[in-house]
Formats: C-alpha cells, sequence, structure tokens
C-alpha cells in the first residue's frame, strides 16, 4: 500500500460473520484469454496524443451522474465515453449530440463478461456501482455479490484487458461508524480507529476497498503495472439525492413538520456531490502522472460543507423549502427510538414474504445518525491537487433549488 495511512483509518477493518476474501479470481481468466490482444490502451504514449477512453460504472446513479456530467465539462482528454449500469437514464441521450462519443452500456458488474467487454480498451475506470443499502431492501448476499464481486470483476477485467488506471469510490463507512458506536471526530485517513462492522454494507465497502487497494501494482495485459486508488465520501448530498427527496416529501405529508430524532451535538460529516465528482475526475488525470504517489491510497472527500447533525444539515435545504425541524432535542427518548427501530427490523422480516417494507428507522441507520462522524483532511490536496470545484454557498444553493423543484413534482 502508498506511503501514508498505513495503520490509521486506511488500515484494515474487520468485519465480523463475513466470508474472508477469497483468493478465486474472476471467472474472467478463461473467458477473456483473445479479448486481452485486441486492445492495448497505452496512457503514456497517448494521454497527449490521442484522445482517451474512460469507463464510468453506476453512471446512471445519484454519483455517477455527476462525474459523467463532470467528466465531459471538464475532462479536455476524452474521446469516448461509456456509461456502464444496470439501469440506463433517458438523459444519456441528449448527451450523445457532442463532440466526445458518449456509449450507453447496459450490463450488469456481477457478470464478469459484461465487465470485460465494457473496460475492453479503456485507459481509466471510474468504478461508482454498487448496492447502496442500509436498510434492508437487498439480501446481505445480493449485497456482497455486487459490491465485492462485481469489483473483483472490474479489477480483473483491467487486469486481463490491459487497463491501467482504475479509481473506485468507496465510503466513510469503511472505517466507521464502527459496531461500539466510537465517534470519529474530524479524523483523516491516518487516524486510528477501530474499523469493526457487522452490517452487509459497510463490510462490503471495506472488503472490495481492499480488493482495489491490493490490486495496486499488479501487471496488467501488456505489461504495466495497474494503478490504484479509492475515494471515500462521507454523506453525500446535492442533486439527486433520494434520502433528502424523501425527507421533504415527509415533511410535506406532515404539514411542512419534521421531528428531530438525533441530539444537534452529533457532528455527521457530508459532502456535496458535484465536489465528489470532481475529485473522482481530478484523480483519474492524476493517477497515471502522480501514480507512485497515489497507487493504492485512501482519500477521504471533502469540501467546505458545515459539520452539522445530519438532520440539522438537512434543514440548510429543507428549511428554505418551508419545512421546520421541531424540538432543539430529540422528542422521544432514545430508548423509545431503539424499540422502534427494532419493531421496524421486525416488521420488514415478518412482512418480507408479502411487501419490501423499509423505513429510514431501523436499528443501523439509528445507530449512524448517532454517531459522530466527521472527517478533517487535505491528502487529496496534498495528492493531487484537489480543491473543492463548488463553495459550501453554492453547493447549498443548488441543492436547494433542487429539492424545491422534486418537491414541487410530488405535488
Ligand atoms: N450516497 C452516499 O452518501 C454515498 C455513496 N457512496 C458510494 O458511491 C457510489 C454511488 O452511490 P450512489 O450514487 O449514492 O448510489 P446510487 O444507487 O444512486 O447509484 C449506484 C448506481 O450503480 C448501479 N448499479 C447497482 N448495481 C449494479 C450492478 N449490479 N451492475 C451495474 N450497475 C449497478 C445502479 O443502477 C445505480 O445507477 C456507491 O459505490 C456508494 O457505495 C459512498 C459514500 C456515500
Ligand atoms: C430516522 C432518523 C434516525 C434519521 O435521522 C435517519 C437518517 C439516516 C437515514 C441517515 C443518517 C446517516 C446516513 C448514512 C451516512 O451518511 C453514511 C452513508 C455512507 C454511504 O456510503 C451510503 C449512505 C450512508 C450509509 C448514509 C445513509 C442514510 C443515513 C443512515
Amino acid at each position: 500500500m502508498g506511503q501514508e495511512g498505513e495503520g490509521g483509518a486506511s488500515g484494515r477493518g474487520r468485519c465480523v460473520g463475513w466470508p474472508a476474501l477469497d483468493e478465486r479470481r474472476g471467472p474472467l481468466q478463461a473467458s477473456l484469454g483473445t479479448l486481452g490482444q485486441r486492445l492495448q490502451p497505452g496512457m503514456a504514449d497517448s494521454a497527449q496524443a490521442q484522445k482517451l477512453v474512460y469507463l464510468v460504472t453506476g453512471g446512471c446513479g445519484f454519483l455517477g451522474e455527476h462525474v459523467v456530467r463532470m467528466l465531459l465539462q471538464r475532462e479536455p482528454r476524452l474521446g469516448e465515453l461509456r456509461v456502464f449500469d444496470r439501469h440506463l437514464g433517458p438523459w444519456l441521450e441528449e448527451l450523445k449530440t457532442g463532440p466526445v462519443r458518449v456509449t450507453a452500456i447496459q450490463g450488469d458488474v456481477t457478470e464478469a463478461h459484461e465487465v470485460a467487454a465494457a473496460v475492453a480498451g479503456a485507459h481509466v475506470v471510474i468504478h461508482t456501482a454498487g448496492l447502496v443499502d442500509v436498510f434492508g431492501r437487498a439480501s446481505p448476499e445480493t449485497i456482497h455479490e455486487v459490491n465485492v464481486q462485481g469489483t473483483r470483476n472490474v479489477i480483473e477485467a483491467c487486469v486481463q484487458t490491459g487497463t491501467r488506471f482504475l479509481v473506485y469510490t468507496s465510503s466513510m463507512e469503511v472505517v466507521g461508524p464502527n459496531t461500539k458506536g466510537h465517534p470519529f471526530y474530524r479524523g483523516n485517513e491516518d487516524t486510528l480507529y477501530e474499523a469493526v462492522h457487522r452490517h452487509p454494507y459497510p463490510c462490503s465497502k471495506a472488503l472490495a476497498e481492499r480488493l482495489v487497494l491490493e490490486a495496486n501494482g499488479r501487471e496488467v495485459h501488456g505489461g504495466l503495472p495497474l494503478v490504484t486508488c479509492a475515494l471515500r465520501p462521507t454523506g453525500i448530498y446535492g442533486e439527486g439525492h433520494q434520502i433528502m427527496r424523501d425527507f421533504y416529501r415527509q415533511g410535506l405529508r406532515l404539514g411542512g413538520w419534521l421531528f428531530r430524532a438525533i441530539p444537534a451535538s452529533v457532528e455527521h460529516g457530508r459532502v456535496y456531490v458535484g465536489n465528489v465528482a470532481w475529485m473522482h475526475v481530478l484523480a483519474a488525470r492524476e493517477l497515471e502522472r502522480r501514480a507512485a504517489l497515489m497507487g493504492g491510497q485512501v482519500y477521504f472527500c471533502y469540501d467546505g460543507s458545515p459539520y452539522k447533525s445530519y438532520e440539522d444539515f438537512n434543514m440548510e435545504f429543507l428549511g428554505p423549502c418551508g419545512l421546520q425541524l421541531v424540538g432543539a432535542r430529540p422528542l422521544l427518548p432514545y430508548w423509545l427510538l431503539v424499540f422502534l427501530a427494532a419493531l421496524n427490523a421486525l416488521l420488514q422480516w415478518l412482512l418480507r414474504p408479502l411487501v419490501l417494507y423499509a423505513p429510514l428507522l431501523n436499528p443501523y441507520t439509528l445507530a449512524v445518525a448517532n454517531t459522530t462522524f466527521t472527517v478533517s483532511t487535505d491528502k487529496a490536496q496534498r495528492h493531487f491537487g484537489y480543491e473543492p470545484l463548488f463553495s459550501w454557498e453554492d453547493s447549498r444553493t443548488r441543492t436547494i433549488l433542487w429539492v424545491q423543484a422534486a418537491g414541487s413534482s410530488a405535488q
């Protein structure tokens, strides 16, 4: 792994009760013997001469769409942009009229051959595809299959086809909050923290991140080394954030009121989606030139968004949209919230054969919401010159405008 962060928050976490990483390589080995010979992307000898091919997995998701649009706006070397997703958005059509060739690929990262076909010939892969599920919608096995095996398939496709640069969208959850509810207060990539997880989502992200970092330096087809890094966003907000939209609609249904459940003192790190997208674009661009420094490294995503409780932060956008947060302190005692969260989990289990019941409040979301987790770092700035593209004021305004539009479409 890279020079920094050997033992800190970039150290290896523990997933309690989860399968250890098996060394089985994806089924890609057999099926791609010839595919690798077909395309030999070499970034260094072509970065200046020819236009580059980028692949964004999960390119139609909340973050993925912003990465796609940011690449089209701010990556001058872009010749072809491949957007790989299980669900392609209709908005992709409007992107096909520009100077960059945009190739929409409907595919599944759990299907190794589909990943390999999409990766073949790409110079850079930005891997954002994943199941972001902390609400019990998908089974633990499915979350693992998509987030871990899917990432393994992406790595093996890079190795087999000769793609040398891979940026992985990891998560703060790789670090914490841990199962003991320890706060992570304005920590950084080197902060010592006991990263112990039980929930399928953080476990899958931790295992996937480890695969990506350990793949750094592997020889890819053509004999050059693979260069990887992982970016760890904290809670992303901005245009397209469905949870924010859900809170807004919940408040509208309750006559404009939201009721405080989390103490205002619990700080949660949040980061604007546009700045997360920009960090991905910049990391992908600099990964070649700064391979020795960036290869195998993790970087928290950060910007000027203020440290606030999850609910108070949301009110920065929902307040201007007419909602009010009732209570200077939680209206319900914590033990009652714990009981209600457990009741939701029981109801989800009982109703699963009939209907999917997946409310926001469950034991995991309550624990995460109630545990301080904020980052304070400049590692991305030191390593590849990252500076937020959007100020807090701009991020806030853009998000408010989006919430207002999303809310009006709900009525
Ligand atoms: N939303 C957040 O606050 C944070 C998200 N992240 C990470 O950022 C990445 C993107 O997250 P979001 O944009 O929030 O989620 P999202 O659910 O909006 O986007 C994920 C995209 O991946 C696609 N996808 C899912 N399974 C797939 C599969 N098997 N094959 C191909 N595509 C598949 C989905 O169709 C979707 O378009 C994820 O890796 C997530 O773990 C990290 C930190 C915070
Ligand atoms: C019902 C109340 C307790 C309410 O306040 C619950 C809020 C809850 C839905 C969110 C609180 C913290 C969020 C998570 C956090 O931002 C870290 C995340 C990182 C990711 O990689 C994916 C999303 C998430 C798990 C995010 C999900 C929603 C919360 C749990």
